[in-house]
């Protein structure tokens, strides 16, 4: 029996668990011989048995330089760009568990390469996981716009009881398939602009322009506009001055992008004196915040004036300006999906394009998918065309797999636990490396082969825990079914016209924020 992409996506915990031993011959027979239930709670047996945290294998803290020195570029022996790398070094040198330890003013960082123990942690995380993430804008909301953000500060950067309560008031809209639904149109529109400026952009040969990775953002950020602020921002219009709102909106996304994987991996001092980068942080920061509130406004006008008769009628927005009936909810639910809604959905369709450009074989079953579900081009998408398109999502799901867009995901322990028969103490942040356990042949056949066959055949090994692109569990990615949607319509639209095609030097993929391939994204797009 063919099993369905759904049933082992992310947001679906049951399924998937219930999903995992897809091949006869039992691959993860090491859970079996524990006998550990994931999410059975650890005794005060395995405590006693446990070996002590300072056995935890890894590179050796230098007295003084600790091993903060490891991870600063250049001078240090690993380049923050080659993190997917250095991920992988640690598992081959030091085993299924890393400590990382002697990191000057942060906890250790324990890297674990072992999906049955991120299955287990993953499954016992509580009400109010912990992941540590984007320290600047953790300081931005708490410290230096209090005034603003107060007491419900949103989900990113924010943790515990404000957390929960900041989610709970927006997950349900905002991840109802009914609420997607609605967006299939708009989205579909917006993309159609992106195909137009991507059809006048190529050159004689038919290649897009060295910079089409920027206009990829242009297309997200048009995209993100219209899910969280419900207006079109202009950013995809051909005629777009220097000083206008669209550029100013472009720009300021743009120095997110750049400048926050900066502030945070190579040059955290502005966490001591507020240095030139950090001011125009604060700045940029802010000019989201005025926009966000201004496009929230306008919202809360339109509405008053609004005939509705049923929920239905109401844009994710307006539903949750109606529930929550303070627009501060609702502003800081829109500024926290665009800062976290525009590199990531833009890396990954960088990521997407680039490789079905490379995989002409993969590429043509998709197209072939797609004219079969959409045999007339000029008619409009719905949401029951997008969920036929079970090879094409299975290949984006591949994609995933072998280039994790987001290289890991993290929680801090909130209480003692024993990893891999460690006990670890509170405190420590644990990482799971995706990209390099979505690529263990330990928890996936045959690794090294690209194939999105197998995320529908069920056959050989496939945990389920091994690459999850979206998280896992009560913080999982709150945008997924937008960044499906938006993916979907891409693909579709783009790839039931046109054949995509590289002819320029291999592209490398690199950590910039996000794991992606670096330099000119120069695809050809030809006319079928
Ligand atoms: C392909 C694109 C994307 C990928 C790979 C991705 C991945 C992730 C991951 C791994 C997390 C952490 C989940 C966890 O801790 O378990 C996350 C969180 C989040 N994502 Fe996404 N994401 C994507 C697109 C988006 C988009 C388009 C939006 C907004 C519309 C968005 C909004 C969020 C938010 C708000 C959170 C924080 C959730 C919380 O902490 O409660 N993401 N995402």
């Amino acid at each position: 029996m063919g099993r369905s992409l759904r049933a082992l996506s992310a947001y679906a915990p049951t399924a998937l668990k219930n999903a995992r031993y897809s091949s006869s011959g039992c691959p993860f027979s090491k859970r079996q011989q524990s006998q550990i239930a994931p999410t059975a709670e650890v005794s005060e047996e395995i405590f006693a048995n446990a070996k002590p945290y300072s056995e935890v294998p890894g590179p050796k803290p230098i007295p003084i330089l600790g091993n903060t020195w490891r991870m600063v570029p250049v001078i240090g022996q690993f380049d923050i760009s080659e993190f997917a790398k250095v991920t992988k070094l640690f598992l081959d040198r030091y085993g299924r568990i890393v400590r990382l330890g002697g990191l000057i003013g942060r906890p250790d960082l324990l890297f674990v390469y072992d999906a049955d123990e991120i299955e287990r942690m993953y499954r016992r995380e509580g009400p109010t996981p912990f992941r540590p993430a984007m320290p600047c804008l953790v300081k931005y909301k708490s410290e230096v716009r209090k005034d603003f953000f107060g007491e419900l500060p949103g989900v990113v950067g924010v943790h515990g009881e404000q957390w929960r309560k900041f989610r709970s008031k927006v997950q349900r809209p905002i991840l109802q398939p009914q609420t997607v639904k609605k967006y299939v149109a708009p989205i579909e529109m917006v993309t159609e602009d992106f195909i137009k400026y991507m059809e006048g952009a190529r050159d004689e040969n038919g290649d897009l322009p060295h910079e089409f990775d920027n206009d990829i953002h242009r297309w997200s950020l048009e995209c993100i506009g219209r899910v969280a602020l419900d207006v079109r921002l202009g950013c995809l219009s051909p005629d777009i001055t220097t000083n206008s709102e669209p550029q100013r909106i472009i720009d300021a996304a743009k120095y997110a992008l750049r400048n926050v994987a900066v502030l945070e991996l190579k040059a955290p001092y502005w966490r001591y004196f507020p240095t030139p980068l950090w001011t125009k942080y604060v700045n940029n920061m802010n000019f989201f915040v005025e926009l966000c509130s201004r496009y929230i406004n306008e919202a809360l006008e339109r509405l008053k004036t609004k005939k509705v008769t049923s929920e239905n009628d109401l844009s994710l927005l307006e539903r949750v300006l109606k529930s929550e009936g303070d627009p501060k909810i609702a502003t800081i639910m829109a500024l926290d999906l665009i800062l976290v809604g525009i590199d990531t959905i833009s890396m990954a369709v960088c990521s997407i394009l680039y490789q079905a450009a490379l995989r002409t074989k993969q590429q043509e079953k998709m197209a072939e998918e797609i004219r079969t579900v959409l045999p007339d081009p000029s008619k409009p998408l719905t949401y029951a065309d997008l969920d036929k398109l079970h090879y094409t999502k299975a290949f984006v799901r591949e994609v995933f797999r072998m280039y994790s867009t987001v290289i890991g995901n993290g929680r801090t322990l909130q209480e003692d636990d024993v990893i891999c028969g460690y006990h670890i103490p509170k405190g420590v942040q644990v990482v799971f490396p995706t990209i390099v356990t979505g690529n263990m042949d330990q928890f996936v056949s045959d690794p090294e082969e690209f194939k999105p066959e197998r995320w529908l055949e069920g056959s050989g090994k496939l945990h389920p825990f091994a690459s999850l692109p979206y998280g896992f569990g009560a913080r999982i990615c709150l945008g997924r079914r937008f960044a499906d949607l938006e993916i979907q319509v891409l693909l579709a639209k783009l790839l039931r016209r046109y054949r995509l095609e590289y002819h320029h030097e291999p592209l490398e993929y690199a950590v910039t924020f996000m794991y992606a391939p670096d330099g000119p994204l120069r695809l050809r797009m030809i006319e079928r």
